[in-house]
């Protein structure tokens, strides 16, 4: 019996590693999958994971109709098992919903994966209608930490390294633990020697995964060595930890 499963967790889980892996795994059985993505940071039609995998994939647009392209595709002759969607909360919950039907009246497999929640710990819409309808939510188990060491359950976006809670629901980023050592303001105040430099023309959009509690008190790594004093080491520091 086929399944509608979503994975999910906060971004830097592991998830679009764990979409390839299930790739993988079902292709050496013999299964035949088709793999969706929707503004994957690396670009388009394609599925690309930190640990350095990059797979082809279709590139799921507005207008695209899953029940329209399974039967496009099954009556062209290709066998369909199952489907990786990837970057599944940029879905609409009109696509979510064709996925559903794709499981029930084809018999398909979809496994799919995405964050639940926004920058503003706001569902999306795609993820929400996964959680209203498939048949499994699973959470990953490789927990993305907060600075602090605890489980990072939310995502913060930062707009030149400060926190904000106000935006577009959708902007395509990273996080990048490189990017805050980097930071010009950062490197200022740790001594860095970008002074001189002249000031980003645009503001650089970040991520950072946080528990919630510095969610919460908008504590990112950056300001808590800020407020915790530069020379503070982070992360899991006791004192830093407090605030
Ligand atoms: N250099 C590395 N060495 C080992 N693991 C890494 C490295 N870089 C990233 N990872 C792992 O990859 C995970 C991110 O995987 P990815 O599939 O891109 O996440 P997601 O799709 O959830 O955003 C990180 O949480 C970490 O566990
Ligand atoms: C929190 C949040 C994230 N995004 C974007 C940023 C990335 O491009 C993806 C998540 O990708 P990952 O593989 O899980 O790291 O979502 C966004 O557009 N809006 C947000 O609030």
């Amino acid at each position: 019996m086929a399944e509608l499963v979503f994975f999910s967790g906060t971004m830097d889980c592991g998830k679009s590693t764990l979409a390839l892996q299930m790739d993988h795994n079902h292709t050496a059985r013999g299964r035949s999958g088709l793999l969706f993505s929707s503004h994957d940071r690396a670009g388009e039609s394609v599925i690309s994971s930190r640990l350095g995998l990059m797979t082809q994939a279709v590139e799921v647009r507005q207008d695209t109709d899953f029940w329209e392209e399974l039967v496009r595709r099954r009556t062209h002759g290709t066998r369909v098992d199952y489907l990786i969607c990837d970057e599944a909360q940029f879905y609409t919950r009109r696509q979510i919903e064709q996925l559903a039907r794709v499981v029930d009246d084809m018999d398909i497999d979809v496994f799919a994966f995405g964050i639940t929640s926004d920058f503003r710990t706001e569902l999306f819409p795609g993820s929400q209608r996964l959680i209203e309808l498939a048949d499994r939510t699973q959470v990953l188990q490789v927990e993305a930490l907060c600075w602090c060491g605890r489980r990072a359950t939310h995502n913060a976006r930062t707009v030149d390294g400060v926190m904000v809670v106000e935006g577009e629901q959708m902007v395509v980023g990273d996080v990048e633990p490189a990017a805050v050592e980097t930071d010009p303001r950062q490197a200022r105040l740790t001594g860095g020697g970008l002074d001189e430099l002249d000031p980003p023309a645009a503001p650089v959009i970040g991520y950072e995964t946080l528990c919630r509690r510095h969610h919460m008190r908008r504590v990112t790594t950056l300001s808590a060595r800020t407020q915790a004093g530069s020379d503070v080491a982070l992360p899991f520091d006791p004192v830093a930890a407090r605030l």
